[in-house]
């Protein structure tokens, strides 16, 4: 590639393009020195919004001048040259991760190197076929020719190499021999796992770049086989919502499966510059909501009628009964008002005052209408004490001053006693209340579980101080309709990875705390392996809970992450009528299985294989069983079979950080992670059986690994990989 024929001109371009970021630095530096002085100028002038205005400007050109400092060692990866339709010229953008312009842009040829975000840039990642278009502000469109797609290798401030216009789009089209020519792309994917996901800025894909450009405030849902880049396509989005959206990022949130994947997914944050967005899982969320830290019901509900009874709290029928629930009790409060007579009867509050007070407004939280009721009462026993108090001391005939003080002690002993009867309700009692409530539930016909199996069930667990996974939604949704979410403020976006594993109601809670239905949703229904939760179907969710937004719904089916030989075997095990991977690239070395004749055997092979890996330049290896048990099992037998075994790492459900390195892992929580090699402990007939769900759980531990598999089974191989 350096012996392209331009690159001698593209060096040059290069270090000219170097100088006048050094120069640009510069003048950023000397225009904040100018800035320090009219600030203290302005100061003494009195003149604050002059100085606000200097010392804002300030702190922009410190940022610009920091970040121009850092792409030094390396400006840009791309150029296209782009002529509008109806212009004269071909123009050339040069693409890198930080805009790099002069401080004062009169034309283009002032801006040195676009933001890999701005909308120019989107022509770089998607021009097909020599034509490309972009938008502005989402209402000017400019269309036109591209005559060069360029990519480049820069390191240490040195051209390395070049290569001109590889266009995936071009070979999307021979479907039958998809493996991408790109090299760049090709050496990325080569690269290797690593211990966390990375950014793919230099190597967008056109697809992948209109699923990040999308508008801000709709539901976008990708759909994509393992290894598509989901993750790393809605962070990116994220990455460009912030940067073109101007948005707060503690506006964002980015809700994961657990704290390994947020801890997987943290180094590429700060990469792409959305470092300070909120990332939290679900229960974290729903503390923030229920204002405490509650103690998670270790039992899981991976049997039945348990996992069908947590299927269903996660349904909007849920809400139907907290509805009827808390319609009933504020009825009953209803009915108990009376007129209340005061002061000698001076003071009447009617009824009927009252009950408009407690039915006022369309969804007032429920303890927010006893409380409006409550307020209003104290405001006209306050009232009257106060008008009755001027009045004696303006020295009229029929006020004194012992009377008033009756009064103000008749006042405080009324609202003391009257209110201590009110039924508030805290939200545990409240959900536990809900639960003995029979009449609540009385239209509800469950399947594979009866009202009286949840509801002791459930109130068990409450009483036992705990409360099990799949009561937080429920839990969130009882505080959203008798408190209201007065703590947690709306976020202007949420994404959601792995969205499969969320089920409706929590949708319906996230969307309660969204401003403007605003979502991006990455996931796979090929990869739903909770029994217990999670969606039946995107559809499902499109209809019951994003009925009204707008939606956009994308597939993608390219598989970046595993080699060929490792694709054609996961795309074998995934059930009919799903879509099956496309694989980009090959390795040439074809997945291994083998029976082992024991457990010691199979632990044998393990470190043969690890070994084996580590010659082949595996930096990360995973080591997946089907369940958690297993995991600890094997995690301990192999320490103490090779004590030399470094960097050996084991998850489970209790670990927050992932390690890199060898790691030990039960499927479920190995989901969204990957792993240069991956050994599958046991992939026994017994372990995976031809059902649906087994058949996810072995897609998902297969499509961990990007080059290297092996496959271990203690017994007859499963039929899913006969
Ligand atoms: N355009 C691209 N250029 C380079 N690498 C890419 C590109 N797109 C995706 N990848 C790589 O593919 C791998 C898989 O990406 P990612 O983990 O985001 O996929 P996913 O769809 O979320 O996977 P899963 O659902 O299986 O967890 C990552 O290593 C990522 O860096």
């Amino acid at each position: 590639m350096s012996n392209h024929p331009d690159f001698p001109q593209e060096q040059q371009h290069l270090a000219d393009t170097i100088q006048a970021m050094r120069q640009i630095i510069k003048d950023l530096e000397n225009d904040m020195d100018e800035r320090v002085l009219k600030i203290s100028q302005s100061r003494s002038k009195k003149d604050e919004v002059s100085a606000y205005v200097h010392s804002l400007m300030k702190s922009d050109h410190a940022v610009k001048a920091s970040d121009i400092a850092k792409a030094l060692d390396s400006p840009y990866f791309g150029r296209v040259d782009f002529r509008e339709d109806g212009t004269g010229d071909f123009e050339h953008y040069y693409i890198g991760r930080t805009k790099v312009a002069r401080l004062d842009i009169e034309t283009v040829k002032d801006i040195l190197v676009f933001d890999w975000r701005d909308p120019v840039s989107t022509i770089f990642y998607e021009c097909q076929d020599g034509r490309a278009s972009y938008e502005v502000l989402g209402r000017y469109t400019y269309t036109g020719d591209v005559r060069l797609k360029r990519q480049y290798k820069i390191e240490d401030s040195q051209l390395i190499s070049m290569a001109d216009d590889n266009i995936l789009s071009k070979l999307m089209n021979r479907q039958q021999e998809s493996l991408i020519a790109d090299p760049f792309l090709l050496e990325r994917l080569l690269k290797g796992a690593g211990d966390r996901l990375k950014d793919i800025v230099t190597s967008i894909r056109s697809e992948q770049n209109q699923i990040i450009r999308e508008p801000l405030n709709q539901v976008t849902i990708i759909q994509g086989v393992a290894g598509s880049g989901k993750s790393t396509i809605g962070l990116h989005r994220l990455s460009y919502l912030l940067y073109n959206e101007k948005l707060n990022p503690e506006k964002l949130v980015i809700i994961a499966p657990n704290k390994i994947f947020l801890d997987y997914i943290s180094d590429l944050l700060p990469e792409i510059d959305a470092q300070d967005v909120r990332q939290m899982t679900f229960a974290d969320l729903a503390a923030a909501i229920i204002q405490f830290e509650p103690v998670i019901s270790p039992a899981s509900a991976d049997t039945e009628p348990l996992a069908a009874m947590a299927r269903w709290k996660g349904t909007p029928e849920f809400i139907k009964v907290m509805e009827i629930f808390l319609d009933k009790r504020l009825e009953k409060f209803c009915l108990k008002l009376n007129d209340i007579s005061l002061f000698d009867g001076q003071l009447v509050i009617s009824r009927e005052q009252q009950l408009e007070k407690v039915v006022e407004g369309a969804s007032v939280p429920y303890n927010e209408r006893l409380r409006s009721l409550q307020k209003y009462i104290s405001f006209r026993i306050r009232n009257f004490i106060e008008v009755y108090e001027a009045r004696y001391k303006r020295g009229e005939a029929r006020a004194d001053e012992k009377t008033a003080a009756r009064y103000a002690a008749e006042g405080n002993q009324f609202m003391e006693r009257h209110i201590a009867k009110w039924p508030f309700l805290e939200l545990l009692a409240g959900y536990a209340g809900l639960m003995q409530d029979k009449q609540a539930w009385r239209k509800i016909k469950p399947h594979g579980f009866t009202i009286d199996e949840l509801t002791a069930h459930t109130g068990a667990v409450l009483a036992a101080g705990q409360i099990e996974q799949d009561d937080l939604a429920g839990l969130c949704y009882f505080k959203l309709l008798i408190d209201g979410f007065t703590q947690v403020g709306k976020f202007d976006h949420i994404a959601v990875d792995e969205g499969q594993d969320i089920n409706l109601l929590e949708y319906i809670v996230l969307a309660r705390l969204s401003r403007n239905t605003s979502f991006t949703i990455m996931g796979d229904m090929s990869q739903a392996i909770h029994t217990d939760r999670g969606l039946t179907s995107w559809q499902a969710l499109l209809k019951d809970v994003f009925d009204e937004a707008k939606c956009r719904y994308y597939e993608v089916n390219f598989s970046y992450r595993s080699a060929k030989e490792i694709v054609d075997l996961f795309n074998k095990v995934l059930p009919a009528g799903r879509s099956k991977a496309v694989p980009v690239y090959e390795i040439g070395r074809q997945p291994v299985i083998e029976r082992a004749p024991s457990a010691l055997a199979a632990l044998t092979s393990t470190l043969r294989t690890i070994e084996e890996f580590r010659q082949l330049g595996c930096k990360s290896i995973g080591i997946l069983t089907k369940l958690e048990n297993d995991s600890l099992k094997l995690y301990e037998g192999l320490r103490a079979a090779a004590p030399q075994l470094d960097n050996l790492n084991l998850i489970s459900g209790n670990v927050l950080s992932y390690h890199g390195g060898i790691t030990v892992a039960p499927i479920s929580l190995a989901k969204g992670l990957e792993f240069d090699g991956v050994i599958i402990w046991n992939a026994a007939d017994n372990k995976f059986t031809n059902d649906p769900y087994d058949a996810r759980l072995l897609y998902v531990a297969l499509s961990r690994a990007m080059y290297y598999l092996h496959i271990l089974h203690q017994g007859r191989l499963t039929p899913l990989l006969e």
